[in-house]
């Protein structure tokens, strides 16, 4: 007989945390739906703008009782007594009350009990009973202690559990009390490990013995569903619990009416319940829910998968014992199953043997490779040497300017005509002196300038006038450089004066009144001509700029034909020459390129390996497949100088500039993206991806439902589109983007939903907008962003009900967060927040969840709401934070990790699933660190 499974839900009254009620339920039609959303209030979700409506077998309120549920439920109870198998699953979020339901309290105890209760009272059959869980893959007895890590075993297609303690009981006390025994059990492994009973699902079966078979009675509390991320139901190796994917996959398939290939045995639990789903049993699946509006998708995410399951149909017959033949025969067919097991291992040995050539041939052409790149590394390493003597130079040069500065008020101090503090003789000579040194000055800054005149007047190449286009901005940036040199010098030079002065009108003795002002005239008009000199400057970099300007419109008609030209013309290295001169100079030169906290310099950065550890999925990892890699493993990229994880991609940027991605809606290895050049700066988001040009240009492509793009849409775009000018730093999160301008100006878009951008409307932006703050150092998290702004204090703005915001308050907040905390960088993380103060130490803030916070787990609570210095991190350079993973630079170049390491983000190579307290990887020299979803990546000098 064919018997659909029924669905109940249940939901429960809203929690003391939990916002307003996003669900209503209408009894009389069994109907539950989401209520229309309130602009005035905190509703925060794009899907609650749409009306969902489903209809179950029976829905519960929070009016209704555990003993009115246990009404509904009997029935089963009374199929196991008449001989069928039957089931009982709970399904739902965290918190959502399974286990209230299931078991109850006191008062109100759950359907567990009144089974027992009404199982004594009407069956004189003998009982016996078994309690299991299932905590990653590994079956545990709870009714014998020590007894972990069971094997299963198949006997004619039904899965058993050996030396599982199958206890007869003869009374509803006994059954109790071993329910209790088992729930202890429970219990001390919870204080073992953290989350335990929301990632464990445990079976409580009652077993009927009639005269020819057994009837069973299984009742499962399953792990909470939000271990179930449908983002990554395609990938059961980036799964957090495995048999809540099976589940679910064998839910989708028995509901679309597949009869062949259920996937019952990818997991213990399936592989133990098969009979439950789509098999012979009545089934009940009760699904519990939060009425709140901050648990919409996790709802909405049960009622989908009850929805699915109610299509399920299993197939109910008596089952009869095994006769002797009977279980021969069923072992035959195991032995059979597991001989055609063993030949599909055989094949795909020998594949991984043939893919052990494929590796050795992929060796030879990376030699080969090698040395082709060989001629390019020598000219890279020459231009170094002219660099550094360049540096030195320009160092002696301030150094002599500075040491006669001092001589000159040194003569001005001599007190040998005391009516006549400086001599004509000594006033010219100041005079003189100091117009000389500023000419020095001068000249040197025209060098500068002549550089990039000389190699941009005489374009020799379509490469050198292709460049003029992005040298103006940079010759602009450096001249501003020359002009505040000037600037500082006059100050510095001013005050040494006037501390003379100073002093020499305490002393009148000394210097008369009228000595002292003919003084100070000397000085002003020392001021006078600096001004001057200014005007002049400027005037000349005007007229330098035109020139430039002219000379780039020359050249820049024929620029597509020479660039075709030089695509055909490879071996042209004296153009090869001229590219790396220029991208030499230009690195040398450009002041306004900020990059990440405590950006290495350039020179770290000009032989770099990439290394890359933790979860595959998507091709994150750019190894060319889909496998985790348990350590750091190195990459065949090299002369990166710059990385960025997102949740499901990463990307790179190399010396010259060009810019690489991998990983998910991208290739397997890291990929050139040609249509960008001379790009400076890259920020991974979840779904979308933001660049920064050279020319301070930001350019943004990806998911843009919430308005990080930016792009004045709230729809995807394939496209890159220009979005901001003017810009020296960008950051990207799950759904808000933000960059930093020129005048250091934050500016931030995306979803607003709880103040995260800073702005103050509670509303999604999808243009950059301008908080109107200038800022030092900016840092974004899944919903909350923290910055620093220009005057060293911190603030931090968003949802702060983990303690995020690091100011003891849980709620969200706009901008009225400011620190105690004295730091000179901060990163954010999904609901965490880490400072770095002046001496490189570590101090976090947050929601405790699987070591992320680099604290011992039973030294903090639950939500950390002040800053708290991690113990062992010393002298940190820069800090990045994955989906609960960190990972820190020492100064000297040495990594530290801690947090979630399921996916073996850490590269630890163990198999511990979280680390509480920061532990040093096996890295050496690295010079930035970028973490992703459930991925790390390094970059380390060669
Ligand atoms: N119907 C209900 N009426 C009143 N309180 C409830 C109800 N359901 C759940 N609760 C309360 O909600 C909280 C969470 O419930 P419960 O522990 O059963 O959740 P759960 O889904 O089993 O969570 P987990 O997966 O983490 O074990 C508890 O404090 C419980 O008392």
């Amino acid at each position: 007989m064919n018997e659909a499974i029924k669905i109940f839900v249940r939901m429960r009254p809203p929690l003391q945390n939990e916002d307003e009620e996003a669900w209503k339920i209408q009894k009389e039609s069994n109907t539950i739906i989401s209520l229309p959303r309130d602009p005035q209030t905190t509703r925060r979700y794009a899907d609650a703008f749409y009306n969902y409506q489903f209809t179950f077998d029976k829905i519960f309120s929070n009016e209704d009782k555990n003993e009115d549920i246990y009404k509904h439920c009997k029935q089963l109870l009374n199929y196991t007594l008449q001989g069928f198998n039957s089931s009982l699953f709970l399904y739902g979020q965290t918190t959502s009350g399974k286990t209230y339901t299931m078991l109850g309290d006191q008062e109100n105890p759950g359907l567990l009990p009144y089974t027992l209760l009404d199982l004594f009272k009407e069956c004189q059959l003998p009982i016996a009973i078994s309690y299991i869980e299932i905590y990653n893959e590994q079956i545990n007895d709870l009714l014998q202690q020590g007894a972990t890590n069971l094997k299963m075993q198949d006997i004619n297609g039904q899965a058993f559990v050996n030396q599982l303690r199958i206890q007869q009981v003869e009374n509803f006390d006994d059954a109790l009390s071993l329910l209790c025994d088992g729930e202890e059990q429970r219990m001390y492994r919870e204080r073992q490990i953290h989350e335990h009973s929301s990632r464990s699902h445990t079976i409580f079966q009652i077993l009927v013995q009639h005269e020819s078979h057994t009837s069973t009675l299984s009742l499962i509390d399953l792990a909470g569903s939000e271990r179930l991320n449908e983002e990554d139901a395609s990938d059961e190796t980036a799964y957090i619990n495995k048999s809540l994917f099976v589940l679910s996959n064998v839910i989708n398939k028995l509901a679309e009416g597949k009869k062949s290939h259920i996937p019952y045995r990818d997991s213990k639990l399936t592989r133990y319940l098969q009979n439950s789903l789509g098999g012979n049993s009545y089934t009940t699946i009760i699904c519990t829910l939060s009425p709140a509006s901050m648990n919409f998708y996790q709802t909405l995410s049960t009622l989908r998968f009850a929805q699915r399951a109610k299509k399920v149909e299993n197939k109910i017959y008596k089952q009869e014992s095994l006769s002797k033949s009977g279980l021969i025969e069923a072992l035959q067919k195991e032995l059979n199953d597991i001989k055609i097991e063993r030949d599909q291992l055989k094949i795909q040995l020998q594949q991984q043997q043939s893919n052990n050539n494929f590796d050795q041939i992929i060796d030879v052409f990376i030699q080969y490779i090698a040395l082709q790149v060989h001629d390019k590394q020598k000219f890279i390493e020459d231009t170094n040497i002219l660099k550094d003597v360049y540096n030195q130079q320009h160092k002696q040069l301030i150094q002599s300017l500075y040491n006669q500065i001092m001589q000159i008020c040194q003569d001005c101090n001599l007190p040998k005509g005391l009516n006549n503090p400086m001599s004509n003789q000594t006033q010219k000579v100041f005079v003189q002196q100091f117009k000389e040194l500023i000419n020095k000055q001068l000249q040197e800054e025209s060098i500068f300038n002549n550089v990039y005149v000389q190699s941009i007047l005489n374009p020799q190449s379509d490469f050198q006038s292709y460049q003029t286009q992005q040298l103006m901005p940079i010759l602009e940036s450096a001249f501003q450089e020359a002009m505040n040199a000037l600037q500082n010098k006059l100050n510095e030079i001013t005050s040494v004066v006037q501390n003379i002065g100073e002093l020499s009108y305490q002393n009148q003795k000394i210097f008369d009144d009228k000595s002292l002002k003919k003084y100070f005239e000397i000085v002003n008009n020392e001021y006078n001509w600096m001004k001057q000199c200014k005007l002049q400057l400027n005037e000349q970099f005007n007229k330098k700029t035109q020139v430039l300007q002219q000379a780039f419109n020359n050249v820049s008609k024929n620029l597509n034909d020479s660039r075709l030209n030089s695509q055909n013309n490879n071996n042209n290295k004296q153009q090869q020459q001229q590219q790396q001169q220029l991208q030499n100079i230009t690195n040398i030169i450009n002041p306004n390129i900020r990059q990440s906290t405590n950006t290495p310099k350039f020179t770290e950065r000009d032989k770099t390996a990439l290394f890359v550890w933790g979860s595959g999925k998507d091709g994150r990892l750019g190894t060319g497949s889909l496998a985790s890699q348990p350590i750091p493993y190195k990459v065949q990229i090299q002369n990166l100088q710059y990385i960025s994880c997102g949740y499901y991609h990463s990307a790179a940027i190399n010396i010259e500039q060009q810019l690489f991605i991998w990983g998910k809606n991208y290739d397997l290895t890291p990929q050139k993206q040609p249509q960008f050049n001379n790009i400076i700066q890259v920020a991974c988001g979840c779904q979308h991806t933001l660049i920064l040009d050279s020319l301070g240009q930001v350019f943004s492509w990806g998911i843009g439902d919430e308005g990080q793009l930016g792009n004045e849409s709230y729809f995807n775009s394939d496209e890159p589109v220009k979005i901001l000018d003017n810009i020296i730093y960008i950051e990207a999160s799950r759904s808000h983007s933000a960059a930093i301008n020129k005048d250091n100006l934050f500016y931030s878009w995306g979803s607003n939903i709880d103040y995260r951008l800073g702005l103050e409307e509670k509303k999604n932006y999808n243009i950059p907008t301008s908080t109107g703050i200038q800022v030092n150092k900016i840092s974004l998290g899944t919903n909350h962003s923290a910055f620093i702004r220009q005057d060293g204090i911190v603030f931090t703005t968003g949802n702060g009900q983990q303690g995020q915001l690091g100011n003891k308050i849980n709620s969200e907040c706009y901008l009225n967060l400011q620190l105690d905390i004295k730091a000179v960088d901060l990163v954010c993380g999904e609901d965490i927040t880490l400072f770095i103060n002046n001496n490189g130490d570590v101090f976090s803030c947050g929601k405790k969840s699987n070591g992320n916070l680099g604290h011992l787990m039973s030294t903090i609570p639950a939500f950390l709401q002040q800053p708290k210095q991690i113990e062992g991190l010393q002298k940190i350079k820069q800090i990045s934070v994955g989906k609960r993973h960190c990972l820190a630079i020492s100064s000297n170049k040495q990594v530290w990790g801690w947090g979630f390491n399921f996916f073996d983000q850490l590269g630890l190579g163990d198999k511990n699933r979280f680390i509480e307290q920061p532990i040093k990887l096996d890295l050496q020299d690295v010079i930035q660190v970028s973490c992703g979803e459930y991925h790390s990546l390094a970059l380390c000098q060669n």
